[in-house]
């Protein structure tokens, strides 16, 4: 079954939980092991990437590593053209839809197709829309930051992405992101939109990864916790176990 498809049943079946891996942060080493342990603490995908910069030789290296500790799938989550590797099971190909940058609207996109469509690699189609306050990604995408409350552009957001034919929707914090989004945000577009939303971006609390599954997220992304923790294990559990 294609990447897609596990994640959609996944997610007809309850909430799915995706962890970051960035080895510009984690040395190939640590990201092999953070693999490990988030697999053996329930986490659903591997995402491979960060706003550091990675070459290919890079990439190729991490991605490798990590899948020879892990069976998950694991699915790159670029922030360039150049993070692209073939070791792995697929790509996100998306778009910053709230970037004033054409750069991350659809240069990277066009730097990059060829050599994806050519590596066989499942590619997703999504659209990544980055609120407040946004962090590193935010400035590095050059976003035009969604406010926290601001449920109406959020729900025009989610619903271009949908109706570009964009296969999920991420909405996006900002990793270290002193909180998450707005839970009112998540539920006024889960009114409206018919793919799976993805929410992102400082959640580091079993609380917080219940109260956003509440609101309707289908999926949901960490990656800090785990890039701080001595154990990987028991920081991921008692989240992972918390959207179960
Ligand atoms: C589809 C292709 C080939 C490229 C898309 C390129 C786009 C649209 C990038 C969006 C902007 C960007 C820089 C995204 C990075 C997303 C990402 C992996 C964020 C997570 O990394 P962080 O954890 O925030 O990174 P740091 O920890 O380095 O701040
Ligand atoms: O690092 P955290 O805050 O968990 O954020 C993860 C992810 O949404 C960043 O793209
Ligand atoms: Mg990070």
């Amino acid at each position: 079954m294609n990447v897609y498809d596990q994640i959609i049943k996944k997610s007809e079946k309850g909430k799915v939980h995706m962890t970051l891996i960035d080895p510009a942060t984690s040395g190939f080493e640590g990201s092999a092991n953070i693999a490990h342990e988030a697999g053996r603490a329930g986490t659903d995908f591997i995402l491979l990437g960060g706003s550091t910069h990675l070459t290919i030789k890079e990439m190729d290296e991490a991605a490798l590593r990590i899948k020879s500790k892990t069976e998950l799938p694991v699915i790159i989550f670029p922030g360039s053209s150049d993070m692209f590797t073939k070791n792995a099971d697929a790509i996100f190909f998306m778009s910053l839809l709230n970037s004033k940058d054409r750069e991350f609207l659809m240069d990277h996109q066009v730097k990059a197709a060829k050599l994806v469509k050519t590596s066989g690699i499942e590619s997703i189609p999504m659209g990544y829309i980055i609120f407040e306050p946004g962090m590193t990604v935010g400035r590095v995408g050059k976003a035009m930051l969604i406010g926290r409350e601001d449920k109406s552009l959020a729900v025009n957001y989610a619903l271009a992405a949908e109706l570009l034919g964009m296969k999920l929707v991420y909405m996006e914090a900002g990793s270290g992101a002193p909180s998450h989004i707005s839970a009112n945000v998540i539920k006024e577009v889960k009114k409206y939109s018919s793919i799976p939303v993805i929410v992102g971006g400082g959640i580091r609390t079993p609380l917080s990864a219940k109260e956003i599954c509440n609101a309707g997220a289908d999926i949901i992304v960490t990656g800090t916790i785990a890039e701080q923790a001595v154990d990987v294990y028991s920081s991921l559990k008692p989240i992972i176990d918390s959207i179960r």
